[in-house]
């Protein structure tokens, strides 16, 4: 067999893209979903934490995407994979601070390597049409990093509702505040609907897309919220792998609340959701697989942006009309690919 090729973020893309169907004009992962508005408060505490301006106590204006894992734009809302929520707060001034979280308290890699070996093993063999078993079976002995997500999503079941999910930052973060105290912290938004799981029966009968309309109707009693929750982390804990919890009985602190207005539209869809576009006192911890996200996501959407321009999208839950406007992305993917062309 070929060497296995390096885990660069426009090989990753390719393959989610080998694996999905090509998603033209479309998120290359994360394809399913919607978009809503709203804002985000902080509580009078935060600022004992970080000094952005996030923190400081105004409203701040939100645009936020709910979405499917995994790169089918048709996957039923029933599927047995993580839901994502994105944010993207436009802080006083203009400057732009992302998020992107899954309703689930574990990533399922630990670096990019293993993430990367997983995706490709679903790829298709020419030959067959199918992804080649006998790899898939070589790439889950050799990586195991995902047992501790396995475990969670074998316990779990999906979310009725956007509104029922907790979702979680995943990665440590280096919270700073205005004297240049630095802690460790990871955080998590926590619906004050509380949390929803499908019965195994409701999985056997709903509808395949219940999700967008089960937030509008819920949206029409008024405004959706949840508390953004911070884990305080002690010496030791680990800092640079998603896929380890960080042991309970930790501090935690509610830093602010996230307030979802209105759902639907077509204002997210060129949103590049970064998780490294933050503000000064929220830093990144040194973890490869935020580091890898960045450039991935740039690189999706420097083609799915590239083929809206275009006018190719293809059908489905596709943006409509706003491809052109939005964020550019950052990270060297997107310089290469958008301003060298
Ligand atoms: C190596 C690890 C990962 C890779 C390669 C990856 C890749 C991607 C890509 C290519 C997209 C589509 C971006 C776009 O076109 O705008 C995406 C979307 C997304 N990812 Fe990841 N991802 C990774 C890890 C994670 C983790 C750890 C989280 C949660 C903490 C996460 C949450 C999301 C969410 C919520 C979206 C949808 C954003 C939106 O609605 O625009 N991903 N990911």
């Amino acid at each position: 067999a070929d060497a296995a090729p390096a885990t660069t973020p426009q090989a990753v893309v390719d393959s989610m893209e080998a694996v999905f169907g090509p998603n033209t004009g479309r998120r290359r992962n994360h394809t399913k979903g919607l978009c809503a508005e709203g804002r985000f408060t902080a509580t009078p505490q935060a600022a004992r934490y970080s000094r952005s301006p996030l923190f400081n106590g105004q409203p701040v204006p939100v645009q936020a995407r709910f979405s499917l894992a995994g790169g089918r734009a048709t996957a039923p809302d029933t599927a047995r994979s993580p839901r994502g929520l994105a944010l993207q707060f436009q802080l006083p001034g203009g400057a732009l601070h992302q998020m992107a979280m899954l309703n689930v308290p574990v990533f399922s890699s630990a670096t990019p390597e293993s993430f990367f070996a997983r995706l490709d093993a679903d790829r298709p063999d020419p030959a067959t049409g199918k992804p080649d078993p006998a790899r898939q079976k070589a790439v889950a002995e050799r990586y195991t990093d995902n047992k501790p997500l396995a475990a969670w999503m074998a316990q779990h079941r999906p979310p009725p509702s956007f509104a029922n999910a907790s979702y979680h930052g995943l990665h440590a973060f280096r919270f700073v505040n205005a004297q240049d105290q630095a802690r460790w912290v990871k955080w998590r938004f926590v619906p004050r609907d509380g949390e929803q799981e499908l019965s195994e029966e409701q999985l056997k009968t709903a509808p395949a897309d219940f999700l967008a309309p089960a937030l509008a109707e819920r949206l029409r009693k008024g405004p959706v919220e949840w508390d953004m929750v911070l884990t305080l982390g002690q010496d030791g804990d680990p800092l640079t792998d998603p896929t380890q919890a960080w042991p309970a009985g930790r501090t935690e602190v509610s830093v602010g609340t996230l307030q979802i207005q209105r759902a639907g539209g077509s204002g997210c869809e060129a949103i590049n959701f970064d998780p490294l576009v933050l503000s000064d006192g929220v830093q990144p911890s040194p973890d490869p697989v935020l580091a890898f996200r960045s450039p991935a996501y740039a690189t999706s959407w420097v083609r799915r942006q590239g083929e809206a321009a275009k006018g190719e999208v293809a059908k489905g839950d596709a943006p409509r009309g706003e491809a052109a406007k939005g964020n550019p992305p950052r990270g060297e993917a997107a310089t290469s690919e958008a301003v060298r062309r």
